[in-house]
């Protein structure tokens, strides 16, 4: 995260350096709970006057929060600045939180980057409540169910060709592609595909500078929600971000995105009259704008009506939601397939031998059931790489507790589903990629088994889960059929990664795609 600038560095020292001082003083023993009665907080270790725990995160927070549990226990007390913090770092932990406990951790803390951004009527930031209730039916039962899934079929398969064609011509001769940028685009196209419709999508997503200026707005807008303003966290430091340019990033983004939307949305109203006129009412290829202006126009069963800033807020938070997660679940794949070759050369196998080999034949996803190897490596990528490492936090809006510990209300709950993944209490030979390991195994990611939540589950688990999984499936079977990857001879990949609103790798993913076969264009 691009926190810190040389002015806020230099109040962090001078924290720091108060902070010496008080660690000579004893640490301070658990308090009792916010009504007075003593309750057992969870061990927390020592942290620093202002600061708290904020030091002590680092640049890879779910690495050094594992390290921090490893020494301290599954469940830990921090204090982040001012805002003070529960981590689960266990599978118990985390069921009692989604599914024992499920309604006392079904809210979310404050965002004000979300606010700011979504409008302050999306879904994944929202409180528990009636709005969030209602927003979230619409999705689950509009817009991300398996049938509306089903209907963008074609746009997975377009967009999985489109990625082969991208691959192939960036890497001819040999050139070295990032496969990191075709990956993003393919994601990003999906879903406003998806949200838009395909006549809308195609204008956004043109070549040259329209284009390219909407990528970026994007781009930021995904960063900044992976960014927490530092006045959120210090008091008295909200002009930092003023002065490091935060404020006016936001503001540019947010009114480049809301014109683009009341532009989308007024063109759909337009068509939406006209083929009204003449009499056209097929739900067939309905976009998501188009649902939501459904619910929008009709008294539906519930009753459920949106206005234009919810419907704007959604869809945000469908690309919030559904396009760095996405890519960067694809980047780790192919990152642990290539420093695995025996298990790229499995699922070539079992590509070929479903798919076939004749030069006409293309990955639709008719094969995805029949790919085995492919679904395994897919999981075993979210195991170890959960693209959001400690999930979306949640808070209690009552005092509750997690494995007998007392946990005062509004304490933000962040569960480490990184290190819950590679726990060897859940996992033999956790920190190995061994998708075989779900080859005979009914172990899932979607949320009855607790050591493996990438999607977290319970009331607020991800509902694009069904979305997400194909569109991941058709991307890697498509390039992997058609391509073999490798880093550029004399070079290894680096797997570092960097954090954001998804971890990805740091480097990105400098490759030499091969072909194995002429690739079919039709
Ligand atoms: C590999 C891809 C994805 C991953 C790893 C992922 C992960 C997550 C996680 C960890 C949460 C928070 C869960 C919790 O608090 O228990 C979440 C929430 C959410 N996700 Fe996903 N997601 C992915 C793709 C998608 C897609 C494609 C969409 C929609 C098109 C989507 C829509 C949402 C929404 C709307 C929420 C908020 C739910 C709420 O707060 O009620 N996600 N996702």
């Amino acid at each position: 995260m691009a926190l810190v600038t040389p002015l806020a560095l230099a109040l962090l020292l001078l924290a720091f350096t108060v902070s010496l001082l008080y660690l000579l003083r004893k640490p301070t023993p658990p308090r009792s709970g916010s009504d007075g009665t003593q309750r057992q907080l969870p061990p927390s270790p020592r942290g620093l006057p202002l600061l708290g725990h904020l030091h002590l995160l680092g640049s890879l927070p779910h690495r050094a929060l594992r390290s921090l549990a490893a020494a301290h226990g599954p469940v830990l007390l921090l204090r982040l600045g001012r805002v003070p913090a529960v981590l689960v770092s266990s599978a118990a932990a985390a069921e009692e939180v989604m599914r024992t406990r499920d309604l006392a951790f079904a809210s979310r803390p404050r965002s004000a980057m979300a606010e700011r951004l979504l409008y302050g009527r999306d879904v994944a930031f929202a409180p528990y409540g009636e709005y969030w209730r209602q927003a979230r039916r619409v999705c689950v039962v509009h817009l991300l169910s398996p049938l509306r899934i089903l209907s963008f079929r074609r746009v997975r398969e377009e967009e999985a060709a489109a990625l082969v064609e991208r691959v192939r011509d960036a890497g001819a001769g040999g050139a070295v592609v990032d496969l990191c940028e075709p990956l993003l685009v393919y994601a990003n196209t999906v879903v406003s595909r998806a949200a838009f419709g395909d006549k809308s999508a195609r204008g956004l997503y043109v070549d040259g500078d329209k284009g390219r200026v909407l990528r970026k707005v994007f781009t930021d807008f995904n960063e900044l929600l992976g960014t927490a303003p530092l006045g959120e966290l210090l008091p008295g430091l909200g002009w930092v971000d003023a002065v490091k340019g935060t404020e006016g990033k936001i503001r540019r983004t947010f009114e480049a995105l809301d014109g683009v939307l009341e532009k989308v949305i007024d063109d759909h109203r337009r068509r939406r009259q006209a083929g009204r006129q003449k009499g056209e009412d097929s739900d067939d290829h309905r976009d998501f704008v188009d649902v939501l202006l459904d619910v929008n126009e009709t008294d539906n069963e519930v009753g459920i009506r949106l206005d234009t800033i919810e419907i704007k807020a959604i869809i945000l938070d469908m690309f919030a939601a559904g396009t760095d997660t996405t890519s960067t679940a694809m980047e780790w794949a192919i990152t642990e397939l290539i420093t695995h070759p025996h298990c790229m050369r499995k699922l070539q196998d079992e590509l070929r031998a479903v798919v076939g080999i004749a030069d006409h034949h293309v990955v639709t996803e008719d094969h995805l059931d029949k790919l085995l190897y492919l679904k395994a490596v897919v999981k075993e990528t979210l195991r170890l790489h959960p693209p959001i490492p400690l999930l979306v936090p949640r808070e209690p809006p009552n005092d509750a507790e997690i494995l007998g510990y007392h946990v005062p209300a509004r304490t933000r709950v962040v569960i480490n589903a990184w290190a819950i993944g590679r726990d060897p209490a859940s996992w033999d030979r956790a920190e190995e990629f061994m998708p075989e390991r779900f080859l005979d195994s009914a172990v899932d990611y979607r949320g009855q088994n607790f050591g493996l939540i990438p999607f977290g589950t319970g009331r607020r688990g991800c509902p694009g889960v069904g979305f997400a999984v194909p569109t991941v499936e058709m991307a890697l079977a498509s390039l992997l059929y058609n391509f073999d990857l490798a880093p550029a001879a004399g070079t290894s990949l680096d797997m570092r990664e960097v954090n954001g609103l998804s971890v990805r790798l740091k480097s990105g993913l400098p490759l030499v795609a091969k072909r194995i076969k002429p690739v079919f264009v039709n």
